[in-house]
């Protein structure tokens, strides 16, 4: 049967039913509008999907007519387009909308005096010459407006084309920005050419092309590739690994084929290795970056791990006076750690919760000042809270790893290695978190002159990105103090202690007269995010503020997984009421006093990965211009920082009321509530309780069950990743031989 001919009407919305404020998303893109065609007939409802669409602008719908069960006849929009303003009128307002930079209204109306009615097919064609010589338009804004003229068109042309297929307005704007009018061309010719500039997925691309009429062929050299480059990067991503091993990629690459022959996939490999687009070492295949980051970072490591001192006889004495000054004995292993920051160009110290790395932080620094006063240090973490935490306890400035190295949006960092960090001696807490990638950035922009002291808990989770840097750098003997005294004022604190006992495999012992660790029994799941909500509520009676308190959850999904309790928590919290303003988009809702956390580095925004802050309310969103539109934005604070969220950019904002232990690490906070059940078992291993457990600084509270804490306690087993970095460490140095071996200090 043949689709029914679409019909056509050209006019404008005269205002939006649903959503009231107009406000679409791409992930939310249906609307319904007042529709007043422009024929002069009588005004109409439509609907459908309207993202993008202005209020009062003029576009041309095309769909067919619907009766709906409630609210009668309807126009149900197919798609829609921006037809080129034909009257002098439709000229200048459009020349004087947003989409045009750079033109205002009196602008607009001395173009169409001197161009005419066919003033936009003038500028298209002629480009900013046909400008030139208008009043109050100069060089650059003639190109600005030329430019935003052609580009509009041109996307409006490619979407008509493109967004059949199912891709995105939103997603035809970022590809225009790539590769201009020739989107289309491109698309046609291999659709699978979206992942590489990661608009979509490599799913959604096979979907796409097994759409397109042209067709491609199941066995197409384009989709082999695709889905090698798709698998790679996935398991990498997923699993926190640099490699995937051979078979391995093979394997799954067939899996998710279907019917395409191993020979084929493997054939496709080897052309992408000797095409350099994947590296293949012995059985292992690299995704480049990860290749060239993985061996860069080895011989940086190798050569700074070289780099050592002998004997030094000043500073016996300055540690004595250091002790005295400061009425405290340091342990036997937190003065070796001092004499090896002397001796070495790069050490670790690693040491569980309690152990005094803080303290031998302090009198690194005290002690290095004192010897070398012009020195300059530096301190910094791979998160903000870590950081801040960091500045707080040693009084010095402390900066995030990322804002150190002046991190900026599409750009190399600021520091590197033709731009080495300013410092003398640079210290770095919660290692454990750094990835491959961060620690290649770092020891990139680290100098021939500049010590590098890393502190951290070897027994957390590891990064969540590719790498296990911290792991491979011990095992491969880069200078390492581990502390283990654990001290009298931190073997008071049950959290300290039981965190020690979970780490070796004992389980917790509650003193329940002391009121810093609680354990709910419940083994109901409902019940326990019942728990929860009721723990967080007693809290904040108890005068404890929001950011006091860290709900942790192992995993996402479930009753008692950080999606759920994070809208109990909301509801029960913060409800909603009339004078909280709130945005709704994608399913979530964003109210004013809501606890929130970003999940995505934003260097634009400088905001973080992980970093929380709170809703303030909702706000205007300003065009390039600096104009206020129609759109309405979510404001949040970060610490102070005021930060502005369109709708779409909402997708990197979360509720943070309760978050995933992950996504603590780096954190930490006076309160700790977590759950602990069977139900999320296949996350139960002991580095993560470890992890979460030791987020708290006063009080933990767990709810749950003791035999899912105990079947976490007794899973040791640590997900392998596959990294050769400690490998390539090794071999490094055996390539430096002792004699040329520099000194340092
Ligand atoms: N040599 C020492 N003698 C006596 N007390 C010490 C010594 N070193 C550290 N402490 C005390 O032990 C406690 C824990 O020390 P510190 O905070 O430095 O440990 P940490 O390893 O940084 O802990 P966390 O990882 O929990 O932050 C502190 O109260 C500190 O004052």
């Amino acid at each position: 049967m043949e689709a029914p001919l679409l019909e056509m009407s050209t006019g404008h919305v005269v205002y939006f039913i649903h959503p009231r404020n107009g406000s679409l998303s791409e992930e939310d893109t249906f609307g319904v509008a007042r529709w007043q065609p422009e024929n002069g007939g009588e005004p109409f409802a439509i609907k459908g999907n309207l993202y993008g669409v202005n209020k009062g602008e003029r576009i041309t719908v095309h769909g067919k007519w619907e009766t709906h069960p409630k609210y009668g006849l309807q126009f149900a929009v197919d798609h829609w387009e921006r037809p080129l303003p034909k009257t002098k009128d439709q000229i200048i307002s459009f020349l004087s909308s947003k989409f045009v930079k750079g033109c205002g209204v009196k602008t607009a109306e001395l173009i169409v005096q001197k161009l005419g009615d066919r003033a936009l097919e003038r500028i298209m064609h002629e480009g900013a010459a046909c400008l030139m010589g208008i009043k109050g338009i100069g060089t650059k804004s003639a190109v600005k407006i030329a430019d935003s003229i052609k580009s509009n068109f041109e996307i409006q042309q490619i979407m008509m084309t493109l967004l059949p297929y199912g891709i995105s307005a939103d997603t035809v704007t970022k590809m225009y920005k790539q590769w201009g009018n020739e989107c289309v061309d491109i698309v046609r010719r291999n659709p699978y050419r979206l992942t590489e500039i990661h608009l979509i997925g490599f799913l959604k691309a096979d979907e796409i092309a097994m759409t397109m009429t042209i067709g491609i062929s199941m066995d197409s050299p384009y989709r082999l590739n695709a889905a090698l480059q798709h698998v790679l990067n996935e398991t990498c991503y997923k699993g926190g690994h640099c490699f995937v091993f051979e078979h391995e990629l093979i394997d799954r690459t067939k899996e998710l084929l279907r019917g395409v022959s191993e020979q084929d996939i493997e054939t496709e490999l080897q052309l992408m290795a000797a095409h350099e687009q994947v590296i293949w070492e012995e059985d292992r295949i690299y995704p480049k970056h990860l290749y060239i980051y993985e061996n860069k970072l080895a011989h940086k490591l190798a050569c700074m791990a070289t780099r050592s001192g002998g004997a030094m006889p000043f500073l016996e004495p300055m540690i004595r006076e250091y002790q005295l000054q400061h009425g405290i004995v340091l342990a036997e292993k937190q003065r070796e750690a001092v004499r090896e920051l002397f001796r070495q160009q790069l050490l670790i110290i690693t040491g569980n919760p309690g152990t005094g790395k803080t303290t031998v932080v302090k009198a690194m620094i005290d002690i290095y000042k004192k010897h070398y006063p012009e020195a300059t240090i530096g301190l910094c973490a791979p998160t903000g809270r870590a950081a801040r935490k960091l500045g707080e306890l040693t009084g010095m400035d402390s900066s995030t790893i990322h804002m150190m190295l002046g991190f900026r949006l599409g750009a190399e960092p600021e520091y590197g290695e033709n731009m080495p960090l300013p410092f003398d001696l640079i210290f770095i807490d919660e290692v454990s978190m750094k990835d491959l990638q961060l620690a290649y950035n770092l020891f990139q922009a680290i100098g021939p002159n500049t010590k590098v002291v890393l502190i951290g808990d070897s027994d957390q989770l590891p990064s969540v990105g590719p790498g296990n840097v911290l792991h491979d750098m011990i095992a491969a003997c880069i200078p390492h103090v581990r502390l283990t005294e654990i001290f009298r004022q931190a073997q008071e604190s049950q959290i300290i202690m039981n965190a020690h006992r979970i780490n070796h495999g004992e389980q917790v012992v509650i003193d329940k007269t002391k009121d810093d660790f609680f354990f709910i029994e419940q083994p109901e799941p409902e019940r326990i995010a019942h728990l929860v909500v009721l723990s967080v509520l007693r809290f904040l009676d108890k005068g404890y503020r929001l950011e006091d308190i860290l709900v942790l959850s192992p995993m996402k999904k479930g009753v008692i997984g950080t999606e759920e309790l994070n809208n109990a928590l909301q509801a029960a919290v913060n409800p909603p009421a009339l004078d909280k303003a709130e945005i709704k988009t994608a399913g979530r809702i964003y109210r004013q006093g809501d606890k929130v956390i970003q999940t995505k580095n934003d260097y634009d925004k400088q905001v973080l990965n992980g970093d929380i802050g709170t809703v303030i309310g909702t706000i205007s969103i300003k065009n390039e211009s600096g104009e206020l539109t129609d759109e309405i934005g979510l404001a949040c604070d970060f610490h102070g920082k005021v930060v502005v969220y369109s709708k779409h950019e909402l997708k990197d904002l979360l509720l943070a009321y309760a978050i995933t232990i992950h996504k603590a690490q780096g954190g930490q906070a006076p309160v700790v509530i977590m759950p602990v059940s069977t139900s999320h078992y296949v996350m139960l291993a002991r580095n993560l309780i470890y992890t979460g457990l030791t987020r708290a600084e006063r009080v933990c509270v767990m709810i749950g069950t003791r035999k899912a804490l105990s079947m976490a306690i007794s899973n040791n087993k640590m997900v392998q990743r596959n990294t050769a970095l400690r490998e390539k460490i090794e071999s490094n140095l055996q390539s430096i031989p002792t004699g040329q071996r520099k000194v340092y200090g």
